[in-house]
C-alpha cells in the first residue's frame, strides 16, 4: 500500500481507435509523447504496461527475468486446455521442465546433427511446391510449414483431419482470448461453476474445444510411441526425447513430452509462415534487392547447386534481407509477459500480475535507431553489430524468448537464399497494371499479411535444380530411420 500512494502508473494511454491504425503503432506514437513506458487501457480489468524502447524490454524482462518471465493470467484459455501449452504455462518447475526438453532437440548441435537433412529438404519442398502451384503461393507456404513443423514433431506429415483441427483450435483460443467477450476472463473464479447451471454456457463451449484440443496433442503422440514400440519410427522431437527418458520414466514425465511437442504447432507454424510471406511480398515490391541478392548467390555459391547451411556465411547480404524483413514486419508486434511481484521501474508503480507487453515495433521502426523505419532498406544492416539485428526482438525476450529460434531462422535463411537462386518474384499484373502486395496486417497476435498473389519467373536451370535437389534428399532418406530396437 505504502508504494502503491506514492509511486504512479506509467502515463496512460487513454482510448484506442484500432479501425484506423493497428495497437502497436497507436502505442508507438502515444510514447512519443508520454515517455517510453505507458499504460494501456485495462484487459480483463488487469493492468496493462506496454514498454517501447528496448532499454526498458532488457531493463525488466532480461535483468528482471526472475519476476517477469510469467505470462498473463487467462482463464477462459485455461478452460480450453490451453494452459498446457508452452507459450502459456506461468513461470515455474513445469515450465523448466518443458523448456529444457525442447532445448534438447533444438539447441545448435542437435539441430547440424539431426536437423540439417528435414530442413534442407522441407527448404526444397517449399520452391518445388511454390513452382507448381503459384498462383495458390499464399497458402502453399502455410502448407509447406505446417508439415515441417509437424514432421520434425512427430516425424510424419500432417493429415487433413489434423490440419482442419488445429485449424479449429486456433480460432477457438483467439475466441477465447477476446477482451470482454467472457464474463469468467474477469472473474476468475468462475472456473469452477459447473456446465449445468444456467448462463455456464461458456462451460460446454469450453469442454468442447478442449477435447479437441486433447485429440490433438494425444492422438499423434500415441502413434508415434506404437510406430517407436513397432521400431518403425522416422526421427522425431518425441522419438527422440522419448527414447532419452529412462525406462521406467513417470507418466508425468511423458506428459512433459507430450505437451511440449502439442506446444509446436501453434507455435511454430504461423510465426514462421508470416516472415516467409512478409519476405515474398517484400521481394514482389523490390526487384533490385532481388537482382543483388541473385548475384551474391551466384558469385559465392556458384549456378550449379542449390545453397546449403554451410554456405551461410558466404551470403551476408541474404542475412540482411531477413534481418529487415523481421525488421519491417515482426510476426509478434506485442510480447506479452507477466510479473510475479510488484515493481518500480524508473518511478512508475508495475502491479503485480500486470500485462507488460514489448512493443517489438516500435523498438524496430525507432527512427534514431533504423533511420526511415518504413523503407525496406536491407543494406542498413551491413556492417552493423549484432546488437542491432532485430532477431533479437523478434524471437521475445529473457527466460521465455522462442526456443525455436534457431531452427526457424534456419530454414528461413534456407528458404529465403533458394527462392531468391531459383525465381524472380513478381507482382500479379491487373489490367495491365502491376498489383503490387500491400503488406498490410490483421491485428491479432500473430499479425499475418493479409493474403495477396505473386508470380514466379524461374531463373536460369532452375526446374534442373530443384529435380536434382529432390532426387538427392530422397535418396539420403534412408539415413534418417530411426530403428529402437
Ligand atoms: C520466424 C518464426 C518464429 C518467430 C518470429 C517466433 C517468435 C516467438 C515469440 C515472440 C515468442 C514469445 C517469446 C516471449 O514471450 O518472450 C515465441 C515463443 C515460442 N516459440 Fe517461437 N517463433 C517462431 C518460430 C517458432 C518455431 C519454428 C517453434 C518450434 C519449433 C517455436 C516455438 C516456440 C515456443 C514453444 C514458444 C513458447 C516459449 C515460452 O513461452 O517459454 N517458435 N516465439
Amino acid at each position: 500500500y505504502h508504494r502503491r500512494l506514492r509511486m504512479p502508473l506509467p502515463p496512460s494511454v487513454s482510448t484506442l481507435n484500432e479501425s484506423t491504425q493497428s495497437r502497436w503503432s497507436i502505442y508507438a506514437d502515444c510514447s512519443k509523447r508520454l515517455g517510453p513506458v505507458i499504460s494501456a487501457p485495462s484487459i480483463f480489468g488487469t493492468s496493462v504496461i506496454v514498454l517501447n524502447a528496448k532499454s526498458a524490454v532488457t531493463d525488466l524482462f532480461e535483468k528482471r527475468s526472475n519476476i517477469f518471465s510469467c505470462k498473463p493470467l487467462w482463464p477462459m484459455a485455461e478452460l480450453l486446455g490451453r494452459h498446457n501449452n508452452v507459450g502459456f504455462t506461468y513461470y515455474g518447475p513445469r515450465l523448466k521442465k518443458l523448456r529444457r526438453i525442447l532445448h534438447k532437440s533444438l539447441n545448435p548441435v542437435a539441430l547440424s546433427k539431426s536437423w540439417a537433412y528435414l530442413l534442407q529438404q522441407q527448404s526444397t519442398e517449399l520452391c518445388w511446391a511454390l513452382s507448381e502451384n503459384p498462383d495458390n503461393g499464399y497458402h502453399v507456404v502455410e502448407l509447406v510449414v505446417q508439415e515441417l513443423i509437424t514432421r520434425f514433431t512427430y516425424g510424419h506429415k500432417p493429415d487433413q483431419e489434423y490440419l482442419a483441427l488445429s485449424r479449429i483450435i486456433s480460432e477457438r483460443t483467439g475466441e477465447a482470448l477476446q477482451p470482454g467477450r467472457w464474463t469468467v476472463n474477469f472473474i476468475p473464479a468462475l472456473k469452477w461453476v459447473p456446465s449445468w447451471l444456467p448462463g455456464a454456457g461458456f462451460q460446454k463451449w469450453a469442454q468442447d474445444a478442449r477435447q479437441i484440443f486433447y485429440r490433438i496433442v494425444r492422438e499423434p503422440y500415441q502413434e508415434c510411441k506404437l510406430k517407436m514400440m513397432a521400431g518403425v519410427a522416422e526421427q522425431s522431437f518425441v522419438q527422440r526425447s522419448l527414447s532419452e527418458l529412462a525406462s521406467n520414466a513417470s507418466h508425468r514425465e511423458e506428459e512433459i513430452v507430450m505437451f511440449a511437442a502439442g506446444s509446436l504447432f501453434s507455435a511454430g507454424t504461423e510465426t514462421l509462415s508470416v516472415v516467409l510471406l512478409n519476405f515474398i511480398g517484400l521481394m514482389a515490391r523490390n526487384p533490385d534487392i532481388q537482382l543483388k541478392a541473385f548475384n551474391e548467390i551466384s558469385t559465392h555459391v556458384g549456378l550449379e547447386r542449390l545453397p546449403t547451411i554451410d554456405d551461410r556465411r558466404l551470403l551476408p547480404f541474404i542475412d540482411c534481407i531477413i534481418q529487415e524483413v523481421h525488421r519491417m514486419h515482426p510476426a509478434v508486434c506485442l510480447v506479452p509477459h507477466s510479473n510475479t511481484e510488484e515493481q518500480i521501474y524508473n518511478g512508475y508503480y508495475i502491479p503485480k500480475k500486470s500485462w507488460v507487453m514489448a512493443n517489438v515495433w516500435a523498438m524496430l521502426h525507432d527512427d534514431k535507431e533504423y533511420p526511415h523505419p518504413d523503407e525496406f532498406t536491407p543494406a542498413r544492416f551491413e556492417g552493423t553489430s549484432p546488437s542491432a539485428d532485430p532477431r533479437i526482438m523478434t524471437y521475445g525476450f529473457g527466460r521465455r524468448r522462442c526456443p525455436g529460434s534457431r531452427f526457424s531462422d534456419l530454414f528461413v535463411y534456407l528458404a529465403v537464399a533458394k527462392i531468391l537462386r531459383l525465381f524472380e518474384v513478381l507482382p500479379i499484373e491487373q489490367n495491365g497494371k502491376p498489383c503490387y502486395p500491400l503488406l498490410e496486417s490483421t491485428p491479432g497476435v500473430i499479425s499475418f499479411p493479409k493474403p495477396f498473389k505473386f508470380q514466379l519467373i524461374p531463373r536460369p536451370e532452375a526446374h534442373d535444380l530443384l529435380l536434382k535437389d529432390r532426387a538427392g534428399a530422397e535418396s539420403g532418406k534412408e539415413e534418417m530411420k530411426f530403428h529402437s530396437n
